[in-house]
This record gives structure tokens, sequence and C-alpha cells, in this order.
């Protein structure tokens, strides 16, 4: 397939509700959406998930524009692609700016399978045709908010609660979770606003049978984690600090993690996130799908994932109506009971709502061959 046209939308989206970490509140979203066209005009889509600001990793909106336009594209346009695999192996040569590499990549992979009348879950090899979600939740003004909150999810039936902790706000909230839904599946995610002198406050995680706890230490950490791990019952799962196969295959060598979250924009594309999910199959270490807030084209690309077989854990993957009043795909991506009907149309399975994307639309760039 040969790249013929290439436009970016930069997006301006605004959430139903804030969404507060350990680093920070988001409520408005900027990001990317990238379109591809091939020779015959068929076409493909993909969303960065990089941020306004570096919080979470060090790419922005801004520096994925740059990386984008004067570097990953000069790379595509007019380049002859016989798998997306290809694509992931021309960025190579350029380090890290992986979600503006996650972004390009994405559309490609969806521009191949549309090309070649598979759904993206196929393309990837992914055989579920539905998958089991949990949902993540922002830090709350109260406690009390907070349970009340988890309570309305569980009776949507989502799969796992997440919670957001921080320094004082976390064995508190966790205590006050557990009370009130004793069975229900629960993990915390701390976002890296630990270090190892909080091991005794995190060895109190052990008492409440947590499904594991997400990113305690140190963003760019895998030495932190490992003698954590070895104080800590709760298993740990790394976030942050897996960028590659490479990453992960270092990270459970050392004993730092047992679960991995997988971001296709954190890792550089579904390439990449493909290799962590078959190297950690084969160590036996199961993984999920993460979630950056995405818009309707970055959801439908988690989704075609974790239908690959080692994602045996539910992500957090929840249906548009969480984040959006309007999503940018039809049709909305939903979650019923906590499943999320794996889409039967080729690619990435949503058409774009063109309508929607154009009122949230605040620039464009056109590349053609
Ligand atoms: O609902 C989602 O998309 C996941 C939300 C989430 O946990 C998150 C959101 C923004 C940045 C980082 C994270 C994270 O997983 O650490
Ligand atoms: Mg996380």
């Amino acid at each position: 397939m040969i790249i013929k046209e290439i436009n970016i939308r930069k997006m301006n989206m605004t959430m139903k509700s804030p969404f507060t970490t350990s680093f920070g509140s988001l409520q408005v979203k900027e990001f990317l959406l990238l379109e591809v066209t091939d020779e015959f005009g068929n076409t493909g889509w993909g969303e960065s998930t990089a941020f306004s600001s570096p919080w979470y990793n060090e790419e922005t909106v801004e520096t994925n524009l740059h990386i984008i336009r004067d570097f990953l594209i000069p790379l595509v346009l007019d380049k002859n692609f016989g798998h997306p695999d290809e694509v992931s192996e021309v960025f190579a040569p350029l380090r890290k700016n992986n979600m503006a590499k996650a972004a390009v990549e994405g559309a490609i992979w969806d521009l191949y399978a549309k090309r070649n009348k598979l759904t993206l879950a196929e393309a990837l090899g992914g055989t579920a045709k539905k998958i089991e979600v949990g949902i993540s939740i922002g830090i709350q003004k109260s406690t009390e908010e907070l349970v009340e909150l988890v309570g309305t999810y569980i009776k949507d039936g989502y799969k796992r609660i997440k919670v957001k902790i921080k320094p004082r706000n976390d064995i508190e909230i966790i205590h006050a979770l557990r009370e009130a839904y004793p069975d229900v599946p629960l993990m915390a995610d701390a976002n890296s606003a630990y270090t190892l002198k909080d091991i005794a406050l995190l060895k109190q995680l052990d008492d409440f049978n947590l499904m594991m706890i997400e990113q305690p230490l140190a963003s760019d950490d895998i030495i932190d984690h490992a003698k954590l791990q070895k104080e800590l019952k709760t298993p740990i799962c790394l976030d942050e600090s897996i960028h590659s196969m490479e990453d992960a295959r270092k990270a459970i060598e050392l004993g730092s993690t047992k679960v991995i979250n997988i971001k296709i924009g954190r890792v550089g594309g579904l390439t990449e996130a493909k290799k962590i999910h078959d190297y950690c199959m084969e160590k036996g270490v199961p993984v999920w799908c993460g979630g950056m807030l995405e818009a309707g084209i970055g959801r439908a690309h988690n989704i075609a994932l974790t239908t690959l077989p080692n994602f045996l854990l539910p992500g957090d993957t929840s249906g548009s109506s969480r984040y959006w009043e309007q999503d940018i795909i039809k049709p909305e991506v939903v979650a019923d009971d906590g499943y999320i009907t794996v889409p039967n149309a080729y690619g990435i399975g949503y058409e774009p709502n063109l309508e929607v994307m154009d009122r949230f639309t605040v620039e464009q760039f056109y590349f053609k061959a």
C-alpha cells in the first residue's frame, strides 16, 4: 500500500467531568487525529494519546505535531508498505516519541486491515468476540463521594474498579471501598506518587485483597519496583515504566512487575504492543489494556488490541458515554454489563462521525504525495 495523503486534525473536546490523578486534573482534552489515504482511496485513522502538558510522559500535543510533520510523515508519504510492521521498522531509528509514532502507525494498521478486508482485531491476530472492561476512577472530593460513585459503576457491571491514589489519599479510601464492597475486583493506580520510603505504608495495602497496585514508584524505575515487590503480597503492575518489549523483558526478569498495562501510545504502536503481549504470554505474565481518556478512534484501537489471548484482565477501556457527551465515531462504543462487543466491520470497525469531528477540530494540516 502506498501512502498518498495524510490529514492531521488538532482536536479539542471537553470531557463530561474532570479526571484527577496524583499528577493533576484534566477536563479539556486536546489531541491529534490522523487520517491516511492509499493509492486506491482507502483510508485509515489513528489517534495520538499525548496530552497538552507533559505530566504523564514527556510528549505533548505540540511535540507530537512537530515530530509527525517534520520526521514521521517524510518517512511514510509516497512510500510503499507491505505490512504495518514495516512502519514500526522505519520509525525505529528515531528515539522515543512513542505516542507520535503510534498515531501514524495506528492509522496505517487501520488502512491495512481495511484494504485486506479484515477487522483490525483479525489483522492483529485477535480472536475474542467481546472483551471484559473495567473503569478507572479519578481522585474525588471526598471518600463518601468516591464510595457512592464506585457503587454506580458496580451497578453498571464494570468488571474491575480502579481508583487513583496518592499520599494522604490512599489507605483510608481503599479501606472505605473494601468496607462498602468487600468482594469487588479492586485495584489502585498511584501514577508514580510514592518512593521506597513509603514501603511501610504500601505494605498496609496488602490487607485489602487488591488485584494489583499500578505504578507506585517513579515513572522511569524498574529497580526500586523490584525491591518493593519483594516486600509486598499485592502484585505490582507497571504502566509508565514500560515503553518496549525490551523494557518488559527487563522488568519481568528483575521481578519488578507481575502484570503489565499495555498502552498503544506509550509503547510506540500496535506492532510493539503485540510484541509485549506475545513476550508476556510466553512468560505467563497477564496483560491488560490501559487507557488515555481516548476519543472513539483511539478507543477502537484499544478494543482491537484487547482481543489478543493474553489480555486476561479487564482493561480501562470504558464506553464512550463515560467520557463524552458525543463521541467522534459511529456507532459509539457501548459497554454493556462490563462487556464491549468487538465490531465486525473492517479496520477499526467504527466509522468516523465527520459532523461531530468537524465541530471539535481546531486546526488541520494536509499532506499529499
Ligand atoms: O479511562 C481511561 O482512559 C484510563 C484513565 C487512566 O487511568 C489514566 C488517564 C490519564 C493518564 C494516565 C492514566 C493511567 O492509567 O495511569
Ligand atoms: Mg496508570
